[in-house]
This record gives structure tokens, C-alpha cells and sequence, in this order.
């Protein structure tokens, strides 16, 4: 099947290759002609785990091709992806410009019986203004699909290849059974195509967001209760997640949910029900608790120094909102490194790949370390802001000795309180009790 993607971003790039890859052909369209020079020379703009092999065998294939020119990428496409970004605007609001964008933009180039697919997250109501949006340019007959997205960046093609389920709103079965042929590779015989209307679609993916950030905020919550009265969110986590009805997933304890996500989808959804007159208690209370769990590491830190860091030396551990993706998005390290660097203090910092970004982002504010050990130099405290596993067994004996004082705040709880006490260091996690009372070292959130 010819397949156009619209934006060559996380998703987009992504599960176009994976379309690809099934045997599809494919053309990754999109409006920023640095991306898709670089993607024609063989470069991949993100980093994203297996996706530079995915893409390169792809194009050598003749399967993937990129583009900037609407005529060529959609004439001929029998199913249209609008994968834009869809961003928080000034009033908390999903802005749908690029949305809209795309659509006026295909429109002219529509084959009859195109079947546009929106995969971007957009808020209840969205697919029938894209029809619109549509309609107004061009008379060609052509069906609207919803197909939410529900890839996690640094797992994404596993994510995709290999979904839980795959949601697709209709108004036509004919066009559900468009977009069920392109995912049948992916659909294990227990993995359901779950087809419905296009606003429960729509409404399902904003649901899911909810739902896990609802989750985050929660334990994050527990975890701060912990810490006051002497219990272990370690243990706790472990005695509420067996419960089957609870279960054990999106319940790390941590700095706060980042990512271009979670922060963006909780406000939306709350903005689109102030809209409809509901007043979304529990969403504010989600994004509100998410904030201030971004200030808790910096709370620590500021707290151990008695209020003075000017001049104390910070070493960072991980940039990026989660291991394994360089996306700086609403990442908590960025609200820990300019409340730090207000307070005073200098900023030694190290990730494995989000560097580049966040030198983009702040400039020659801190200093990068190419080596994690290298920001510890000197430094007053450490802090891990993201669970990398090169972060995960560290040779502490080394970092002492880099160190002017053996301190660590742990934003990811990585380590073992009761061992980091007999190897000498002052430890602090989130919702740790002092006494250290759980054995194991967990820590692995998203996993
Ligand atoms: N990043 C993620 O893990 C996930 C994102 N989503 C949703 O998918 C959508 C896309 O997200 P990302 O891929 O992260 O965004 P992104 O920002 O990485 O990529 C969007 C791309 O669209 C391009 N673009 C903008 N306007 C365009 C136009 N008119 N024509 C062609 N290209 C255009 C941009 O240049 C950019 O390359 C969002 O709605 C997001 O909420 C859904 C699931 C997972
Ligand atoms: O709509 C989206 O874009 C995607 O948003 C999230 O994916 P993503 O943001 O890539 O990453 P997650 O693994 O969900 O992590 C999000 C944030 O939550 C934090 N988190 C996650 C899990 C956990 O237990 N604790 C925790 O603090 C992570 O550190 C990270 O900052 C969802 O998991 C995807 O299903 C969804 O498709």
C-alpha cells in the first residue's frame, strides 16, 4: 500500500519506517527541509534506539522515501497520516496549526478514497474540523480514521511493532478496514484492532495520558508521605503493586513526569472539559502535583545546604525527560538546573545523548562532561535527575574521590540506602525512609 506520513517526527519517522518495513511504500513528508536533507543523506534527526538501521534499510530498499513536496508525497496515497506536532498553546489548549496546516496542504493532491488518518493527539472534535478543513479545498470523496498513538520514546519501535492494542474511530467500516490491513503485521492473535467512533477515539488516547500521568502523580504523592513518616516507597510500591487490580507499571517514584506528552495532553484535556463546563479536579490536581514534584530534588539540595548555594558545585546525571531518547521536552533537569543556577550554584552536567539539546537550550550556563564521572569533579553534591543504566552501577570508591563531599540526591532511586550508607555517602531518594529498610534496588520507572 502507498502510505504518506505527515511530520517526520517521533512518530511519524518512526512508524512510517515500521510501515515500511512491512512491506508498504512509504514517504515520510514534512515542512522542515533540514530534516529531510538530512534524512535523504542517510542521517536519522533523532535518536531513538534500532531506528537509524530501520530507516537505512529501508530507503536502500525503495520502501522509505522523505520529501518536502505535498503533490509527489500524497498523489496516489490510499491511507494519509497527519503525525504534526499538536502543542500546548498560551491558554493550556492543544494548538492545532500544524494540524490544519497539513490538512489545507493535502487537500488538492487527495485520491478518491484516501482514507486520512489522524495519529497526531488531538482533543475531542478534531477529526471533523480536519474533514472540514479538507472539504473546504477540495470536492474528491476520501474517508476520516482517528488512529491515537500510544508509543513510548526510547521504546517506540518496539512499542509500535508489537502494540497491546490498536485503537482506530471511523465513520465508515471501509476505512477501518484500510487502516486494520496496514497493522495486521503487528497484531498478534490476543492484540485486538479495536474499531469505534472517531470522538471515543479521540477521547481514548487523552484517557491513556490521564490515566498513567494520574498514576505518577499519584505514588509521587505516596512517596512524599513516606518520607515523613519513616515507611518506604520502595516497600510500599511493592506490597500495593501485587495487588492485581493496582499492578506494578507507571508506579516509580521520581523528579515528575516529563516529555512532549504527559506535561501537554493532562493540561489539553483539562482545558477541553473547562470548555464543556466540567470542572477537572482531578486533571489540575494531576499537573499541579507534577510540578511541584519537579521542585523536590532542588528542595533537597537547598535544604542539606541550609538555604546557602551560592558557589556549592552540582554535578547532574541525566538530561533528558527519560533514559534512552534525547528529548529535552519538559524534562525535569531543565526546572533543577535554572533553579540551581538562581541559587547560585554551578552546574556540572552529563547525559549520555541529550548534551546537544540542552547545550541548544542553555548555552554555556553549565558545564558538559562527556564522561558522567567528569561532572562529579569537585562537586559539592550529585544528583540523578534520569535512570540511565550507565548510571545504574557506578564505582563510588572513583566518585568519592572526585568529589570535594561524598552527597547524592537520587531523583530516580537507584541505589540502596543501607549499602550507599556503608559505602559513605550521604544518600537521599524519593520517599526513602532514613533507616533504608528495602534490600533491593529497584528504580527502572517506565519499565
Ligand atoms: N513523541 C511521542 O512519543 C508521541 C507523540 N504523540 C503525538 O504525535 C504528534 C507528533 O508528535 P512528535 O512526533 O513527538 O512531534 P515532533 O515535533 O517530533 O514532529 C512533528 C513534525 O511535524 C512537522 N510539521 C509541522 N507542520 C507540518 C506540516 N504542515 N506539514 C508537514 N510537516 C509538518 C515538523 O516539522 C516536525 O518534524 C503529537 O500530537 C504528539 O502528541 C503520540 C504518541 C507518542
Ligand atoms: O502520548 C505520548 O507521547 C506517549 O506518552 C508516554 O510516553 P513517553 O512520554 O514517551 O514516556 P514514558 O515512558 O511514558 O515517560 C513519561 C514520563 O513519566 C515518567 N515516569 C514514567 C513511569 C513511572 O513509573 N514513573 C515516572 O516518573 C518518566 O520519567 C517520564 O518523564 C506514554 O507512555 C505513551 O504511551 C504515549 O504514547
Amino acid at each position: 500500500m502507498k502510505v504518506t506520513m505527515i511530520g517526520t517526527g517521533y512518530v511519524g519517522l518512526v512508524t512510517g519506517t515500521c510501515f515500511a518495513e512491512s512491506g508498504n511504500d512509504v514517504t515520510c513528508l514534512d515542512v522542515d527541509q533540514k530534516k529531510v536533507d538530512l534524512l535523504n543523506s542517510g542521517g536519522v534527526p533523532i535518536y531513538e534506539p534500532g531506528l537509524t538501521e530501520l530507516v537505512k534499510r529501508n530507503a536502500a530498499a525503495g520502501r522509505l522515501e522523505f520529501s518536502t513536496n505535498y503533490a509527489e508525497a500524497i498523489e496516489g496515497a490510499k491511507c494519509v497520516f497527519i503525525c504534526v506536532g499538536t502543542p500546548q498553546d498560551d491558554s493550556g489548549a492543544a494548538d492545532l496549526k500544524y494540524v490544519q496546516s497539513a490538512a489545507e496542504s493535502m487537500a488538492p493532491y487527495l485520491e478518491p478514497g484516501a482514507v486520512v488518518v489522524c495519529k497526531s493527539t488531538v482533543p475531542v472534535g478534531t477529526n471533523r474540523k480536519v474533514r472540514g478543513w479538507i472539504e473546504a479545498k477540495t470536492d474528491t470523496k476520501f474517508y476520516s480514521a482517528s488512529n491515537p498513538e500510544f508509543l513510548k520514546e526510547g521504546a517506540a519501535i518496539d512499542d509500535f511493532t508489537k502494540p497491546d492494542r490498536v485503537v482506530v474511530g471511523v465513520d465508515d467500516e471501509d476505512a477501518a478496514d484500510v487502516v486494520h490491513e496496514l497493522y495486521k503485521p503487528f497484531l498478534r492473535t490476543e492484540k485486538p484492532f479495536i474499531a469505534m467512533g472517531i470522538e471515543s477515539a479521540e477521547m481514548v488516547k487523552y484517557a491513556a495520558n490521564c490515566m498513567l500521568a494520574t498514576k505518577i502523580s499519584f505514588i509521587n504523592e505516596m512517596a512524599n508521605i513516606c518520607e515523613q513518616v519513616n515507611a518506604d516507597i520502595n516497600d510500599v510500591r511493592k506490597g500495593i503493586g501485587h495487588d492485581a487490580r493496582i499492578g506494578f507499571s507507571f508506579l516509580f517514584p521520581g523528579v515528575g513526569y516529563g516529555g512532549s506528552c504527559f506535561p501537554k495532553d493532562v493540561r489539553a484535556l483539562a482545558s477541553l472539559a473547562a470548555e464543556h463546563g466540567i470542572e477537572p479536579r482531578i486533571l489540575r490536581t494531576v499537573d499541579e502535583t507534577n510540578n511541584q514534584q519537579k521542585n523536590v530534588l532542588f528542595n533537597k539540595i537547598n535544604t542539606y545546604f541550609d538555604g546557602d548555594l551560592n558557589g556549592k558545585t552540582i554535578a547532574i546525571w541525566g538530561l533528558s525527560f527519560k533514559p534512552r531518547t534525547d528529548d529535552i521536552r519538559e524534562a525535569p533537569s531543565l526546572v533543577l538546573i535554572n533553579s540551581l543556577l538562581e541559587a547560585g550554584a554551578v552546574v556540572q552536567v552529563s547525559d549520555p545523548v541529550a548534551i546537544e539539546n540542552v547545550q541548544a537550550e542553555l548555552g554555556d550556563r553549565v558545564t558538559y562532561c562527556e564522561h558522567h564521572y567528569d561532572a562529579c569533579a569537585n562537586a559539592d553534591a550529585l544528583a540523578i535527575v534520569t535512570e540511565w543504566n550507565e548510571f545504574r552501577t557506578p564505582d563510588f570508591d572513583y566518585i568519592k574521590l572526585k568529589m570535594k563531599a561524598p552527597v547524592i540526591f537520587d531523583g530516580r532511586n537507584l541505589y540502596d540506602c543501607k549499602k550507599m550508607a556503608r559505602r559513605g555517602f550521604y544518600y537521599a531518594g524519593i520517599g526513602l525512609s532514613p533507616a533504608g529498610a528495602s534490600q533491593e534496588t529497584v528504580g527502572a520507572a517506565g519499565e
